[in-house]
């Protein structure tokens, strides 16, 4: 079969249902709504594991032992801080600049300025994801700040990622609570098999190309309002509906007024999950935990009354990024920084695709059936 062919080719629109390879890595089940990261299910990672062992996990495929986990989070606590030249290159970018567009620079500039980044020997890739891993914090939190006209605020390291994340955010180490919530949203990020950025990690991959480039083009991707940037767009919706006590009676009104409009409802809807998000229950969790730490009722009363209306209405229930939107907003960060916080949370699962498709290498090249104008002579 070629491109030219004339035969009518059955097209896969958007590459729904179609299985293009294996992976270890994680199985995502809609048949039972459940959520595997290399065959543990993810409530339970989330309820008695750190983000650090889950990250140690998808990269190695086992969880680590006491002394393995000591070393890993040793050297991911050595390599948190930026350099100069980082650092220089974010405040050159400015201020209006989308945090997820700030993100993908810097991802480029860490690559471009690494030595070993033609090295695709899986040492090398494991080497690179771990100093992505523990950089991208100081990378978001710091443009956060910037906006804010704050300045950065130095890691520390006798803090775990969480604690130290939340630290260089707003310069101190929230109540547990918060932590908590803010340690099992990133685990909950961590990975979930062929999703768009993934399989765009993996498409670049596929051509030989360097673990920094797809990285970087799975930034790209999980921008997208569709994908990653849905939680930054859930809360403009909450924005909209209005966010002070009593507001929840806006939002089936608002909600008849966007599907008039034909507008989609960020934060609904899944192409895997038809009958609910395996996340869903432990982000939500989370954020009553969060609402009631922070006294702010009326947040759950607006994420109740729009989850209502629109199984009500269109029966399309709700993906991670409904709770984690409000839960982030919440802890204090600006909804600009949602995505980003996220890319620091899937940087582990793209990772262990990237290593992984490497492994078993083959090109991504998909057919495409021609339907512009017939052959003709140019004039
Ligand atoms: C972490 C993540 O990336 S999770 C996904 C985050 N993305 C979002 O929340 C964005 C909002 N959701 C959506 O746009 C979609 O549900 C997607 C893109 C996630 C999945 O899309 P698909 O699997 O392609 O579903 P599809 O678009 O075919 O939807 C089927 C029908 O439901 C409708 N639908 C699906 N989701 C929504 C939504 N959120 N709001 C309104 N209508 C929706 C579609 O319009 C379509 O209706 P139609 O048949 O009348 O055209
Ligand atoms: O799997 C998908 O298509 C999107 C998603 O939920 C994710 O990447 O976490």
């Amino acid at each position: 079969m070629s491109d030219t062919q004339t035969v009518e080719p059955h097209i896969y629109k958007g590459l729904t249902g179609v299985v293009v390879d294996t992976t270890a890595v994680s199985k995502v089940n809609p048949e039972t709504n459940s959520l595997l990261y290399r065959g543990y299910p993810v409530q339970e990672l989330a309820a008695k594991k750190s983000f650090e062992e889950v990250a140690y996990l998808l990269w190695h495929g086992e969880l680590p032992n006491d002394q393995e986990l000591a070393d890993f989070e040793a050297l991911e606590r050595s390599l948190r801080h930026l350099s100069p030249m980082i650092k220089r290159i974010i405040d050159e970018l400015p201020l209006t600049a989308h945090p997820m567009d700030v993100v993908r620079t810097a991802v480029s500039v860490i690559g471009a300025s690494d030595p070993d980044a033609e090295n695709p020997s899986p040492q090398s890739d494991l080497a690179k994801s771990i100093r992505l891993m523990a950089q991208l914090p100081a990378i978001v939190c710091y443009d956060q700040r910037r906006r804010r006209g704050q300045d950065l605020v130095e890691p520390r390291d006798d803090l775990g990622y969480s604690a130290n994340f939340l630290h260089m955010a707003f310069g101190e180490v929230p109540e547990l609570v918060v932590v908590n919530a803010f340690d099992v949203s990133m685990i909950l990020y961590a990975e979930h098999s062929f999703n768009a950025s993934t399989f765009t990690a993996r498409v670049i991959t596929s051509t030989l190309s360097d673990l920094y480039s797809a990285v970087t083009g799975a930034v790209g991707a999980l921008k997208g309002a569709l994908h990653g940037g849905a939680n930054e767009a859930v809360m403009h919706t909450f924005t909209e509906i209005g966010l002070e006590a009593g507001s929840a009676a806006r939002a089936e009104p608002w909600l008849e007024q966007a599907l008039a409009e034909k507008r989609k409802i960020m934060g609904f809807g899944h192409r895997v999950y038809k009958s609910g998000d395996s996340r869903v229950p432990t982000m939500r969790a989370s954020l009553v935990t969060l609402v009631d730490h922070y006294q702010k009722p009326e947040l759950l009363e607006l994420y109740e009354a729009l989850e209502t209306a629109m199984t009500t209405r269109k029966a399309i229930l709700p993906n991670l990024d409904y709770p984690s939107g409000p839960a982030y907003h919440l802890m204090g960060f600006d909804t600009l920084t949602f995505t980003p916080i996220f890319v620091a949370a899937r940087i582990t699962g793209w990772t262990a695709h990237i290593m992984e498709q490497k492994k078993s290498n083959a090109l991504i090249r998909p057919l495409s059936a021609y339907n512009g104008v017939d052959q003709r002579q140019v004039p």
